[in-house]
């Protein structure tokens, strides 16, 4: 048992236990990293809880409330570290996807992933079955994981779509712009029209496929996820977009040497 009036090196448990606390909470201040913030908040309000106990007179209603408190930092760091725990030993296949596809490169952290993820649905499509058709609305957005997809529009081939990359952000980024529509436009918001028609080319093809909606909803609580999963997007895009100039080039390229 500590004795109220023990001295340590010319201070009391409780001025040791104060003071320690509040250098804690200054580090606490100084982290940008949530699970270290509510380890220190943790470790401050223990330290708080003793200081309050080994004063003098104990301060009962901080030391009731800071136990509560107490409780509630604890379980949300204890569920914190299983959903990092959970994240570094994902399934294997989910980690080849997260590796894969870039994603820690391109911003999205292994817990923000498995998150987004666990929000899709993994299906697996056959031959000549349609992911998107052009110039009808679509809902959905996909993540193609294994096989390939044929991008046509108007009956002709443009592109061919491969594993790692998406289906449907076309018309999914421009849902997410909806959602800033104001309502009370009388101008009418632009619908999220599929711009080509999306078609499996292989026997098989395994996506991963969200909701629009829910995927909406579940982005305007994480605004970091929103933001790297857009760049994700536009990276995307970018890179298939100059694949379609690079083919369009070659074909000019080959008209041309016919003509020739
Ligand atoms: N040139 C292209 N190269 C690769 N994919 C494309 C191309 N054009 C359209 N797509 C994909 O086909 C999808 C059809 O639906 P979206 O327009 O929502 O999003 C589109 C893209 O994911």
């Amino acid at each position: 048992m500590v004795s109220k009036t023990t001295n340590l090196t010319g201070y009391s448990v409780s001025e040791i236990c104060g003071n320690v606390s509040f250098v804690f909470v200054c580090v606490a201040y100084l982290n940008t990293d949530i699970l270290m913030l509510r380890v220190l908040s943790t470790g401050s309000i223990a330290l708080s809880i003793l200081f309050q106990y080994y004063r003098a007179i104990p301060l009962w209603i901080p030391i009731r409330w800071n136990v509560l408190l107490l409780a509630i930092n604890s379980v949300m760091t204890v569920s914190l570290i299983a959903e990092r725990q959970m994240a570094n030993n994902m399934p294997g296949e989910l980690a080849g996807t997260y590796t894969n596809g870039l994603f820690e490169a391109r911003g999205l952290s292994k817990v923000e992933f498995v998150r987004l993820f666990s929000r899709a649905q993994k299906i697996t499509l056959r031959k000549r079955e349609k992911l998107a058709q052009d110039g009808q609305v679509n809902r959905r957005l996909f993540f193609v994981v294994e096989g390939a997809v044929q991008i046509q529009q108007r009956g002709k081939r443009i592109a061919k779509v491969t594993p790692y990359h998406f289906i449907g952000e076309m018309s999914f980024l421009h849902f997410l712009l909806d959602d800033e529509c104001p309502t009370t436009s009388k101008k009418k918001c632009p619908d999220t029209m599929a711009t080509a028609d999306a078609v499996a080319e292989t026997d098989t093809v395994v996506a991963y496929v969200w909701d629009f909606e829910n995927l909406r909803d579940y982005l305007q609580g994480e605004r970091e996820v929103r933001n790297a999963l857009s760049a994700y997007m536009n990276y995307d895009l970018r890179a298939k977009l100059s694949l379609l100039n690079t083919t369009a080039a070659r074909r000019r390229t080959s008209h041309k040497n016919k003509k020739l």
